[in-house]
């Protein structure tokens, strides 16, 4: 029997109101040649705009049994289950959450091995509300925690921003979330183009470590949110089963701190590099190719709250070999 390719998910989150429907219905005018499929799990809101959505997708699926990423009996997984038995099967899957999603929850289940072979997500995109956004990362826990799990940060409502107020929002979502691509707009309006994952920006190994073995662990830049982003740096390998080990353990023990980690590492007896990705509760560690030309070296950004470079280094020192 011919393999199916994995179809294509598209996840967006962001605070309630910030524009999330505005840019789906984008999202979707762009995609009319395709077979979309639309999931919706909002609280008790009138469902997107019929009459657009209508002639551009096969079906709208709306979970309403409460937020998909804590629901215990996983009504998203099981839609995605239905989704499978489909006749035809869709090109591209878009997910709206609640506002208020823990949006990690949500990747991780598409790290499901039995999920992962039939759905790739593409990319998580948050949706910013260039009006609010900064009070909202005051009042509301899970604003940090989407805007940190984001791939794709969509500062929206920006046409009469004046510039300088847009750039200084701009610099802030990067303090918050240096790993993301950020874009701002007016109405949802941005490419499918922009979503398409891309080699997202890992800091490159730096210049300033210093000689011999030292691992380094810095802080990069704090915010006025108490989100911050620690870079550890290292020349020296892991030992993979205890990465994953230390990693998995202080994700469970840290669940309300520390939202994110990503980077490339060196592992021991290992030509490849390895990619390390984590958000929520799920952990993914594996090979992404060859080093090039780059001496092999460990990079991993850490985004969170409150988050000490020396406890970063301290978790992840005995993991190194
Ligand atoms: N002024 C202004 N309003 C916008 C813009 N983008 C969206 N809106 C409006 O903001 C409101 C909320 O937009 P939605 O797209 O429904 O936001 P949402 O994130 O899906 O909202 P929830 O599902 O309630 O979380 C709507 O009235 C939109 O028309 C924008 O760029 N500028």
């Amino acid at each position: 029997m011919q393999k199916k390719n994995p179809i294509n998910v598209y996840l967006l989150t962001g605070f309630l109101g910030a524009g999330k429907t505005t840019l789906l219905n984008g999202l979707l005018q762009q995609s009319r040649d395709r077979r979309n499929i639309v999931i919706e799990n909002e609280f008790g809101k009138v469902n997107i705009d019929a009459s657009l959505v209508a002639a551009q997708i096969e079906n709208i699926y709306e979970l309403t049994s409460g937020c998909i990423c804590c629901s215990l009996d996983n009504e998203l997984l099981e839609v995605l289950g239905g989704i499978l038995r489909l006749e035809e099967q869709p090109d591209q899957v878009f997910i709206e959450t609640t506002g208020i999603a823990d949006a990690g929850n949500i990747i991780g289940m598409f790290s499901i091995p039995d999920v992962k072979a039939r759905f790739r997500l593409m990319s998580t995109v948050c949706v910013a509300d260039a009006e609010n956004v900064e009070t909202r990362l005051e009042q509301v826990t899970e604003v940090g925690k989407q805007l940190s799990c984001a791939d794709v940060i969509v500062l929206n409502k920006t046409k009469d921003l004046p510039v300088p107020e847009q750039l200084r929002l701009q610099a802030l979502l990067e303090n918050i979330n240096p790993l993301a691509y950020i874009t701002a707009t007016a109405d949802g309006l941005v490419a499918m183009a922009d979503l398409q994952p891309q080699e997202r920006r890992i800091p490159a190994p730096a210049a300033r470590l210093s000689a011999g073995d030292t691992a380094c662990a810095m802080p990069v830049e704090k915010t006025p949110h108490k989100i911050n982003t620690v870079l550890f740096e290292s020349p020296q390998p892991f030992d993979l089963q205890m990465l994953a080990f230390v990693l998995e353990m202080n994700f469970n023990v840290y669940t309300d701190q520390l939202y994110r980690i990503k980077g490339y590492v060196a592992v021991k007896d290992q030509p490849e590099k390895y990619l390390v990705q984590s958000t929520g509760n799920y952990l993914s560690i594996v090979p992404a190719g060859t080093w090039g030309d780059t001496p092999p070296s460990s990079t991993l950004v850490f985004i969170g709250k409150d988050l000490k470079s020396a406890t970063i280094e301290r978790i992840l020192r005995p993991a190194l070999k």
